[in-house]
């Protein structure tokens, strides 16, 4: 269980949170939908340890990322795939991870092929990879320690329309073993393919949240989203 109570954060002077609380249950998979700068990427942060709410908490199993016992085997977090280091070889960044968490390094192998990354794509450096590739490479890391939640920002970002019905899969997979699956994104449609709830995000504070079909309110999921981040879209021209 993925869970956040009323979180905030400011950066100087900036409301990047507002507020914020939904939850994330096991066996589901909740997309977390806004324009460029509603705060998805702060909240995620925030629930990987990476940043500090100003106030409010964000959980996983009922506790802060930094009180977990093995956070890696509780919670898989794709923040940034460009973060993987270039020099290394796929296989080299998975193997790293995998003694990280105490795994073996077949371990390794058995994400490469849960990604669909061939053995001789795993032996070429990170800094070689396509997009798409390295969302591949991210979202095995973030699968190493087979954890009962899984976040991820934006994984969509850079994979074809092959490799986004073979997320869609393989999220929805995950789900149904159990895991509590957390997607940020900007994109509407993509979202409402793979998740059950939806939290709408914009200008830092929680919007809407429900299924696709009570979001759409019989106007259609797209207007929906168009009138509610009306406002917070004008912001940014
Ligand atoms: N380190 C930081 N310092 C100052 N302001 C920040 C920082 N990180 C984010 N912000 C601000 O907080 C707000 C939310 O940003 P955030 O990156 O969380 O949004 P987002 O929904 O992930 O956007 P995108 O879809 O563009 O990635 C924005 O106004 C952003 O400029």
């Amino acid at each position: 269980m993925i869970a956040f109570h009323n979180v905030s954060k400011t950066y100087r002077g900036v409301r990047a949170l507002d507020d914020v609380s939904f939850t994330v249950r096991p066996g589901t998979v909740t997309g977390f939908l806004g324009p460029n700068g509603a705060g998805k990427s702060t909240a995620l942060r925030i629930l990987a340890g990476l940043t500090r709410p100003t106030s409010g908490a964000a959980t996983v199993l009922g506790r802060p990322y930094a009180e977990l016992e093995r956070p890696g085997h509780d919670v898989g977090v794709m923040i940034d795939a460009g973060a993987l280091h270039p020099g290394r070889s796929g296989r080299e960044v998975l193997v790293l991870g995998a003694m990280l968490l105490g795994l073996p390094r077949s371990r390794a192998d058995e994400v490469l092929h849960l990604v669909g990354l061939t053995g001789k794509e795993a032996r070429r450096r990170v800094g070689t990879y396509s997009l798409g590739m390295r969302q591949r490479l991210g979202i095995g890391h973030a699968l190493l320690g087979s954890p009962r939640a899984l976040v991820l920002d934006e994984p969509a970002n850079g994979l074809d329309p092959h490799g986004i019905h073979w997320m869609r899969g393989l999220l929805r997979d995950l789900a149904a073993s159990g895991c509590a699956v957390l997607l940020s994104s900007h994109l509407l449609h993509e979202v409402e393919q793979v998740a059950d709830h939806l939290v709408l995000i914009g200008r830092g504070r929680v919007l809407a949240q429900g299924t696709a079909a009570q979001l759409a309110r019989g106007r259609g999921l797209e207007q929906t989203y168009l009138d509610l981040t009306a406002d917070t879209e004008r912001s940014h021209l």
